[in-house]
């Protein structure tokens, strides 16, 4: 089928990505194939477009300004993973054994675009080894975010309940590192998922199986819950970050910062700095210090990001 001429100038939102070619799915439900009409013009998906009809496909004549937009950043290219999100869910499991600094840099670029997160752990069939993780990210509940153990094998594997309710009328994106249960949780909640992604994958890829870079799923027929699917990622750059204001989008850090003698305190070395004091402290107050460690690796990472920035040319976009 093609897009109708008549119906152009109308919005879409951009549920697929595969380099510069897009699929749309305009208000009304319908699919095109879509390029966008200037060569400067970049979409992300989860991006709201006006649209109009070109022969055989769609063009997308403009990105409607975006609500949020999840990206990270290293020193040579930035990656979005998806724009006007309400929430993340960031998936790690029992096994393998995940980094707390990778999760300390999802939820500090979620904090930087005002996204909020819950953090899922996956396999408790696996017992023993998953309430250790639960205990190892026992400080989280206490910044603010949600924490909740599943399973998708086992026992309990049907109980998907407690997630499915988070992700009632909201668009929600699934990262974690590899392993931690992604595509089984996708293809649990979204049970058309695998054939959906072979199809969307081989129209955007003029037939050659790609799997694409992130793709929007509908969990119900009136189109108000979605969850996002993205690529693992090995590296979470938070170069786009201003070190100055990474304590601030750390909660933990961020409840002291403040009550420092100094007003710009980088809290690392300043006298009677707020949040050094608060480093092993007992109770919610308390910063638990490896939380303190990443803080100090990332400042680090941060302020010479600062400097290439000023000497370089932007990094791309993708
Ligand atoms: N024991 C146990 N294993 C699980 C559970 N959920 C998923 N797995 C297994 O964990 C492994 C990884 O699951 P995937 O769904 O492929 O994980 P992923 O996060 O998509 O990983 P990548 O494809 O590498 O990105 C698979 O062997 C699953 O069968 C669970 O609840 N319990
Ligand atoms: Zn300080």
């Amino acid at each position: 089928m093609k897009p109708n001429t008549g119906t152009q100038g109308n919005g879409a939102r951009v549920i697929a990505s595969y380099g510069r070619h897009y699929l749309i799915e305009t208000d009304e439900g319908h699919r095109w194939m879509a390029h966008p009409r200037g060569k400067k013009m970049v979409a992300v998906c989860g991006d709201r477009v006006q649209w109009s009809a070109s022969g055989d496909a769609a063009v997308i004549e403009s990105v409607l300004p975006r609500r949020n937009c999840l990206l990270r950043r290293d020193a040579v290219r930035t990656k979005v993973f998806a724009a006007n999100i309400d929430q993340i869910l960031l998936l790690v499991a029992a096994e393998p054994d995940f980094s707390e600094e990778q999760l300390a840099r999802v939820l500090i670029a979620a904090e930087a675009e005002q996204i909020p997160a819950v953090i899922a752990v996956n396999k408790r069939d696996l017992g023993p080894a998953h309430a250790k993780a639960m205990a190892r990210l026992a400080p989280y509940p206490q910044m603010g975010y949600t924490l909740l153990g599943f399973s998708l094998q086992g026992p309990e594997a049907g109980e998907l309940d407690s997630i499915r309710s988070l992700l009632t009328e909201k668009a929600t994106l699934v990262l974690g590192p590899s392993g931690a249960g992604k595509s089984s949780l996708i293809n649990r909640l979204v049970p058309h998922a695998q054939a959906e992604t072979q199809e969307i994958s081989q129209a955007l890829n003029s037939g050659k199986h790609t799997t694409t870079r992130t793709t929007w799923y509908w969990l119900d027929r009136a189109r108000n819950s979605a969850v996002i699917d993205s690529p693992g990622f090995q590296e979470f750059g938070l170069q786009h970050i201003e070190a100055l204001a990474l304590a601030s989008l750390m909660p933990d850090l961020r409840r002291h910062i403040g009550h420092c003698r100094f007003h710009n305190c980088t809290h690392l070395h300043e006298p009677d700095c707020a949040v050094i004091a608060a480093v092993g402290a007992p109770g919610p107050e308390g910063i638990a210090p490896q939380r303190y460690r990443i803080y100090q690796t990332l400042f680090a990472e941060c302020s010479k990001a600062r400097e290439y920035a000023r000497g370089g040319r932007p990094p791309d976009w993708q």
